[in-house]
């Protein structure tokens, strides 16, 4: 239940396209998706094809990293430039979160309610670390790593995890694309945009706070966001894994409430980023911490976004099916990097 103790987030069973199973029921099953999303931009996702085992394992070597000294994950620091955004990132280093598409004077976004609920100003002491990895293969935003002996086999890992989520990541697209009812050629040029090698893996840790902690009126996890760009990271979508310990919440559109994405066995959560806001709605989240109503310790939460990005120089245009539903077209043409650029620019994040 949220907050408000009302909403659910609804959640959509895939398996259709993991089994590959007959054209109808992945119609269904894309349909379902399409529905679901275009209310708020959020949604579970179960039948993902994920196994649990790698996912558990994927949260132990989290653990492990976040449990090694300072000076260790400092043998692999994010530099301190927006690029490559990778390598380790100290607690409080990120400012970008803070800063969304609902921030900006951009009307196109401004045109739901839960922006009276955000107060873009709320400084919170944003209590989090985190490593960023992406494709061996991408020079520009190349990784970062710790030596092997640090954390022995923490590259191998992480890099095979990163093309497995790129696969259910492609899976999902694949669904997106079917509900969106686009032509074969337009779908094609959708797909070429998503090579992988432009997403983004983040291994997060909130550590724990203590009830002392929890009188200082601003400490927080994760403000209300849409992806857009946590420092460089513009999502078309983003895919959401966290440990047993809730926080994560999706914001309603129609109320302004917040909703938990409740930690369900075998559902992830997935949420449209800024890129993608062009077709369906991005999902505004945040991170809150569970103990700030009755002032107890909030234990520590582990958390895995995947960010999936499209390639950077590639023209992105409205799909021509589309402009003509709307018998308009709506947004301009873009690529990847004027975008960002722009939004870089709205939200004044190097303020
Ligand atoms: O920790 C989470 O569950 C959410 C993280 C997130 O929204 C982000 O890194 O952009
Ligand atoms: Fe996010």
């Amino acid at each position: 239940m949220g907050s408000n103790g009302v909403l659910r987030i609804p959640i959509v069973d895939l398996s259709a396209f993991t089994n590959n199973d007959d054209p109808e029921s992945c119609q269904a099953a894309a349909k379902a998706l399409a529905e679901k999303v275009h209310i708020n931009g959020s949604v579970g996702i179960s039948g993902h094809g994920l196994a649990s085992k790698v996912l558990e394992e994927a949260f132990a070597v989290t653990k492990k990293l976040f449990d090694l000294l300072y000076e260790d994950k400092m043998k692999a620091p994010h530099p301190d430039a927006m690029v490559p955004n990778r390598g380790y990132s100290d607690i409080g280093r990120e400012k970008g979160a803070a800063k969304t598409a609902l921030e900006t004077d951009d009307e196109a976004k401004k045109d739901n309610r839960l922006l009276g609920r955000v107060n873009p100003y709320l400084q919170l002491t944003r209590l989090k670390e985190s490593y960023e990895i992406g494709s061996e293969q991408n020079s520009v935003q190349y990784n970062i790593w710790l030596p092997e002996d640090v954390l022995p086999n923490f590259r191998q890992f992480t890099t095979k995890f990163f093309w497995e989520l790129h696969k259910t990541a492609s899976m999902i697209l694949e669904a997106l694309i079917m509900g969106l009812d686009l032509t074969e050629e337009e779908a094609a040029t959708i797909r070429a945009l998503h090579t992988g090698h432009d997403n983004q893996l983040r291994l997060l840790h909130y550590p724990s706070i203590s009830a002392e902690m929890l009188k200082n009126e601003t400490v927080g996890r994760l403000q209300a966001h849409t992806d857009w760009s946590n420092l460089t990271v513009n999502s078309l979508f983003t895919l959401l894994f966290q440990d047993s310990n809730s926080g994560l919440e999706f914001g309603d559109r129609e109320t302004g409430d917040f909703a938990s994405a409740m930690p369900k066995e075998g559902v992830l959560y997935m949420n449209i980023g800024d890129m993608l806001d062009r077709v369906y709605p991005s999902g505004l989240h945040r991170v809150v911490v569970s103990g700030k109503a009755n002032g107890e310790e909030t234990p520590a939460r582990y958390s895995i976004p995947y960010f999936v990005t499209p390639t950077p120089d590639d023209v992105i245009a409205p799909s021509p099916s589309l402009v003509a539903r709307q018998a308009k077209q709506i947004y301009e043409v873009v690529t990847f990097n004027s975008y960002s650029e722009q939004m870089f620019q709205r939200t004044n994040v190097f303020e």
